[in-house]
This record gives C-alpha cells, sequence and structure tokens, in this order.
C-alpha cells in the first residue's frame, strides 16, 4: 500500500538499480546534513488550539505572483529522467495537474524546450552557470524563449559534492554496465525495458553544445567540476539580469548574511537549502536556518524552505516559521521511480492531504493563519545530533 513518502521511497528502491538509487538517496560524505535536515523538523512542536471552525480549509497560496492550489514546488533535480522515461516531462505535467510548479534542472535528461511542449506553465528553470558563458547565455535564452517563468539560480555548487556512494557504484551518464553491477541490472530488467522508450541517458541540454563527449560515459562529479563555473559571485547577478527579464531566485541560501546581499541584489526570491544534504555536509538542518534567513529578509523577498519535507507537518511548520512554501526533490523522484506521472501525482497527494489535516488539527484552517505562535519549540534539547551516516539512511534507520 502506498500512503506515505516512505511507501513510495520502497517502492522506488525496488525498482530502480542499485546505483541509480543511491544517486537519488544519498548525501554528501558522513550524512550529517542529510539526517538534520529530516531531525530539524523535530524540533519544533505545534500549540494546537481547539473549538475552531476549521469546516473551510485552504492551502493555496501565490508564489512569484503565480496561484498554486498547494504551497509545494517540486525541485530542481539533474537526471530525472534516469528514473522513468520522459521524467522531467512526467514530472512537470503531474505538476501542473495538481497546481503545483515544477522547476527543470540544467543538467535533465529532457531538454528546456520538450518540457515546455509538453506541460503547461509554470515552469521555473534552474540554472547551473557555465564556464563557458556562451552556453550559458544560451540556457537562459532557450528558457526564455521557452516560457519558463523564473530563473533560478543554484548556488551552493561551487564544486561537486564529495557523494561516497556515487563513486564507489562507479555512477556514470549515461549508466555503464560493469563487471560489479551487471547482476544488479539483470535483477532490475523491467527498468532497462522501461528505460528502452527513453529519449537519451545523458544530459539532453548539453548534446549539441561540444561539451558533452559524444560516445564516452561521464561521472556527474567529473562532468560537472570540468564545465561549471566556481568563479561566479553576486556580480554576476547583473550580467544574469541582462539577458533574462524575469524574476530571479536563488537556491542554496544558508545564512542571514547572503539572504541581505540578496535582497540588496533584487532577486525576487530565494531558497533555503543545502541541497538536500548533497553538498556542503556539517551545514544545520535547512529548517533550522530559516528563521535567520526570514528575520533578515524582513519581507523583501519571499522565502521558499528546501530539505528534508517527508510529512504535510513539516510543510506547515515551515510556512509557520515564515516560509512562502516548501520545494521537494527526493519525494516526488521515489514517486516518480515508483508509478511515473501517476506516482508524482500521488506524492503531491499525499503530502496535500497532510497539510489539510495538520491545518485542521492545529486550528489554523488557512495558511495565511500559521505564524511562530502556532509552534513550540522550548521543550526540546536545541542541537541535533547525528542519528546515523548516510548509508544508515539508505537502510532505512533514520
Ligand atoms: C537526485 C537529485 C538531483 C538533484 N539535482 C539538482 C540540480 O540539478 N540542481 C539543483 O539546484 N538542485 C538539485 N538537487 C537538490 C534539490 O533541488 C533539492 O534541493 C533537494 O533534493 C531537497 O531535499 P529533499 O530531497 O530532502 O527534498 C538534486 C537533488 C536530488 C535528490
Ligand atoms: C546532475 C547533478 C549535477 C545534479 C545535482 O545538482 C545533484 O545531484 O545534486
Amino acid at each position: 500500500m502506498l500512503i506515505n513518502i516512505e511507501d513510495l521511497r520502497q517502492r522506488a528502491r525496488r525498482r530502480l538499480p542499485k546505483a541509480v538509487f543511491e544517486y537519488v538517496e544519498s548525501g554528501a560524505e558522513d550524512g550529517y546534513t542529510l539526517n538534520a535536515n529530516r531531525r530539524g523538523f523535530e524540533r519544533y512542536l505545534f500549540r494546537a488550539r481547539s473549538l475552531v471552525d476549521v469546516s473551510a480549509r485552504d492551502q493555496s497560496t501565490t508564489v512569484l505572483g503565480q496561484k498554486l492550489s498547494t504551497p509545494l514546488i517540486l525541485g530542481p533535480t539533474g537526471l530525472a529522467g534516469l528514473l522513468a522515461p520522459w521524467g522531467e516531462v512526467l514530472a512537470a505535467k503531474a505538476a501542473a495537474s495538481r497546481g503545483s510548479l515544477f522547476t527543470l534542472s540544467t543538467m535533465s535528461i529532457c531538454t528546456i524546450e520538450e518540457v515546455a511542449a509538453a506541460a503547461p506553465p509554470p515552469l521555473w528553470f534552474q540554472l547551473y552557470v557555465w564556464k563557458d558563458r556562451g552556453i550559458t547565455r544560451s540556457l537562459v535564452e532557450r528558457a526564455r524563449a521557452a516560457g519558463y517563468h523564473a530563473l533560478c539560480l543554484t548556488v551552493d555548487v561551487p564544486e561537486m559534492g564529495n557523494r561516497e556512494l556515487d563513486r564507489r557504484n562507479g555512477f556514470s551518464v549515461p549508466p555503464r554496465l560493469t563487471f560489479t553491477n551487471v547482476l544488479d541490472i539483470f535483477r532490475h530488467l523491467g527498468w532497462v525495458l522501461r528505460m528502452s522508450s527513453s529519449p537519451r541517458a545523458t544530459f539532453g541540454n548539453f548534446i549539441d553544445t561540444g561539451s558533452l563527449a559524444k560516445k564516452d560515459a561521464v561521472s556527474v562529479a567529473g562532468f560537472t567540476n570540468r564545465q561549471f563555473d566556481p568563479s561566479i559571485s553576486w556580480k554576476d547577478l547583473e550580467w544574469l539580469r541582462s539577458i533574462w527579464p524575469g524574476p530571479v531566485v536563488l537556491k542554496g541560501i544558508s545564512c542571514a548574511e547572503d539572504a541581505r546581499l540578496a535582497v540588496e541584489h533584487g532577486v525576487e526570491a530565494l531558497i533555503v537549502s543545502n541541497h538536500g544534504g548533497r553538498q556542503l555536509d556539517f551545514l544545520p538542518a535547512a529548517i533550522d536556518v530559516l528563521p535567520e534567513v526570514v528575520d533578515a529578509v524582513q519581507g523583501r523577498a519571499e522565502v521558499i524552505l528546501d530539505g528534508g519535507i517527508r510529512r504535510g507537518s513539516d510543510v506547515v511548520k515551515a510556512i509557520a516559521l515564515g516560509a512562502r512554501a516548501c520545494m521537494i526533490g527526493r519525494p516526488f523522484l521515489y514517486g516518480l521511480a515508483a508509478n511515473g506521472q501517476a506516482g508524482v501525482e500521488l506524492t503531491l497527494d499525499i503530502l496535500s492531504k497532510e497539510i489539510d489535516r495538520t491545518l485542521a488539527l492545529i486550528g489554523r484552517p488557512r495558511l495565511s493563519e500559521l505564524d511562530r505562535s502556532a509552534l513550540r519549540m522550548d521543550l526540546l534539547p536545541s542541537t541535533t545530533e547525528p542519528r546515523a551516516p548516510a548509508l544508515r539512511v539508505l537502510d532505512g534507520a533514520a
């Protein structure tokens, strides 16, 4: 039975080859931040009010002026098209069907144009800045021409995080059959058959740019470290503005100083995120950074929380702490691997039903009624201990 996000995770785990599942699941190094993202939500308990009329509930909101039926955004996830053929297209359609919003990663299997042609708006495009600024400019121009609403610049990957499981698995793009994975691949022939209808098994946006070797498989870290520009800094925002007329969102803000700089540079929204624990290990839980960022921003930009959402109650807590909406990564990837578009729709349905129920049970029927008084933070110790290294998370221990 698929009734919560963990059920979808287990289904995804069974359906995917080990290396693909572990690419999705793992975090950087010791998995402190990966675990903290989940454990962080445990620090915030509810203050529920009783005898409130909660018969009419409403979790709709707006993000950058666009109406969403639920405060959930599908975050950018590279290589989602390895989990299901046309994965990014399916996820974008699922988001539209549930009144959510899809963000296409620069590093997707499906291209900017394929997703825009198949899925109704609103869509955001996530940008990694290439050393070759000609390629970067062309990505931005393609997103603009295809009608994407916002540009989401990810700022926490000057260098790929140290994902040891990907290294041990020899995870490559396109995936390769090797001596060590051959048995596992044969155990997942269903995936092999499904993927045979995929448009390709590599980064769709780069097949014609010359940056992707035509026949060789590349490691994700090797390829991105060669191509991403580690010199990008605040002054590049001006350049981006000159080629992108729409709203700019910064993804990967993890302290008040950067939040203030983002506002001073006029960004319309920022995403408190540690990249789902995949980049710098020993960053705090995203939810623990949120109050500091919300206080620094003082309403001058919209603040979105990303990382560790697995329950609707997590979303309610984030909104009570000042987030406008939440981004999810792995939860919708589990749904995608479990059952394609319907699986992503189920992810959104599960979370939005949980949000709805939580709003009823705490006596705050509308998102606009949430503030910090809906939470208690005084009943638990103020630190989150790492409960287990990244591998234990994979074994379902956390
Ligand atoms: C498989 C995978 C691929 C990702 N690829 C990208 C990416 O291309 N660009 C990006 O900005 N973030 C990427 N992220 C990070 C997500 O956008 C998001 O920050 C993170 O997954 C949130 O944590 P959660 O998985 O606990 O929801 C990726 C995450 C995963 C799990
Ligand atoms: C393909 C990767 C560069 C996508 C990414 O950002 C990630 O795996 O976290």
